[in-house]
């Protein structure tokens, strides 16, 4: 870690503008500049302490120390992550309610969700066969909210996924900085809470007859420390913590399959899938693209480090994007290269995509094993069980906007299905270490 002492100050009064001019290279370019992995500057009108690398996540993830208590702006309260619900949530509440989340997570329910998912996405083929143009960004999204609903025990009828999709997707994409998408995601949010809350109420009444192990029943009859049922408008926003980032992995999705076009060498490394290369090429493309770019949380304590005071109550961001990019952690950062992770020894601070630490103990994202499985099963069956042409088209990505996918949105054509049935994925063993 390069800290320099006293911690240097970013130049100007405020650096919002900055931050959303320069996106994803805010703050590693940042750290680069002023040459030190930690440095103090101000967005939205508050001091705030900016960090990144393997040893300021494992300070990031540190109970004892921070909490997130109101570290979230409220403009993501209300579109992206809803409010009330376990993002926000510190000690004792915190490790209660994530329990329930992580209380879905069994291998059986791994199992069920890339079952569920692989069906979805074959079943999806199938319609692009017809088609001229398939743009996969887009088709991806509603694959996975069938996937999710099916999965989350949510019932979804064939003319409602549309609408759902589109209502996910604009919340993910409502974080960046943009007004109009702020509006857009607010609204989609207020829709969805609306929908899932009815969902709530009807699981409890038995109207809805959701198996006990999925995500409808267990957040619906999920009781608080104090013995009472969530409220249901909170165990909405719980509900919508599954379906939408299980949409979100859509991002993920649509740059692995424009890895796998960039780097034709990956495919047939993917069809023989020796030393779970699958795994490799899937932890690869979490590492390289851009997604979640920071996390924030407060002081909860005044402590010193490096000699610098962080006084309670102080705003800390820890820059996601920069550490999975660290010349101190991965060699040759900017290159796509999935071997990397052959003899990766693992560590939860110096990978850390959907946040980091202990999945139990800290706030590291609950849904990782899902993504990774979903991630997996997919680059499988692009290139195991269909072909594809992918024609011109502009595959820039920008890196100021946040979250950002290729431009043309990944269009194939020219769709064809090479197995018929699914029997040979479903043989497929993935339940083993998935992270
Ligand atoms: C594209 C895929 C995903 C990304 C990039 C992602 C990223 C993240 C990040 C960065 C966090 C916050 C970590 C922190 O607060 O320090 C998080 C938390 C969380 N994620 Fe994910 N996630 C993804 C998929 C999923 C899925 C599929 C689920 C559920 C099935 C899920 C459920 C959650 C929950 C419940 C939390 C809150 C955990 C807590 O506060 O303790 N995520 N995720």
């Amino acid at each position: 870690m390069n800290v320099k002492t006293p911690i240097p100050k970013a130049q100007g009064i405020d650096n919002t503008l900055a931050l959303i001019k320069e996106g994803f290279h805010f703050l590693p370019g940042l750290r680069k500049e002023l040459e030190s992995d930690i440095f103090e500057t101000r967005l939205m009108g508050q001091k705030v302490i900016c960090m990144g690398g393997k040893e300021a996540a494992e300070m990031f993830y540190n109970n004892n120390l921070f909490k997130r208590k109101d570290a979230v702006p409220t403009s993501i309260k209300k579109s992206l992550l809803g409010e009330g619900g376990v993002h926000g949530l510190d000690d004792e509440a915190h490790k209660q309610r994530k329990r329930m989340f992580l209380s879905m997570m069994t291998p059986e329910r791994l199992e069920d969700v890339r079952k569920i998912a692989v069906n979805e996405l074959n079943s999806k083929v199938a319609e692009w066969e017809t088609k001229e143009n398939v743009v996969f960004f887009e088709e991806i999204k509603e694959v996975l909210t069938r996937t999710g609903c099916k999965w989350a025990g949510i019932p979804l009828r064939d003319q409602d996924v549309k609408q759902r999709a589109w209502e996910l997707g604009e919340m993910v994409d409502s974080f960046g900085g943009s007004v109009a998408r702020f509006r857009s995601g607010k609204k989609a949010r207020e829709s969805q809470e609306k929908w899932l809350k009815g969902i709530v109420k009807n699981v409890r009444s038995g109207k809805i007859p959701a198996p006990a192990n999925t995500a409808a029943y267990i957040i619906s009859h999920h009781r608080e420390p104090n013995g009472k049922q969530l409220d249901a408008q909170i165990a909405a926003v719980e509900l919508n913590n599954i379906i939408r980032p299980i949409v979100a992995t859509a991002y993920y999705l649509t740059f692995g399959a424009m890895a796998l076009h960039e780097h034709p060498e990956t495919i047939s490394s993917l069809k023989e899938n020796k030393s779970n290369y699958s795994l490799m090429f899937t932890q690869e493309v979490r590492r390289f693209y851009p997604f979640a770019p920071a996390m924030g949380a407060k002081v909860k304590k005044s402590f010193y480090w490096y000699n610098y005071h962080f006084k309670k109550n102080m705003l800390v961001i820890l820059d996601i994007f920069g550490t999975n990019h660290h010349p101190d952690i991965w060699d040759h950062p900017d290159e796509f290269n999935p071997e990397r992770f052959k003899d990766w020894k693992g560590s939860p601070f110096s990978f850390i995509p959907q946040g980091g630490g202990d999945h139990h103990i800290g706030h590291r994202c609950a849904g990782e094993w899902v993504t990774v499985m979903i991630m997996r099963s997919f680059f499988q069956y692009l290139t195991e069980n269909v072909t594809y042409t992918v024609p011109d088209q502009n595959l820039n990505y920008s890196m100021t906007r946040m979250p950002t996918v290729p431009k043309s949105r990944f269009v194939i054509t020219r769709v064809k299905k090479l197995k018929k049935s699914l029997h040979d994925l479903e043989d497929n063993e993935q339940t083993h270490t998935v992270i």
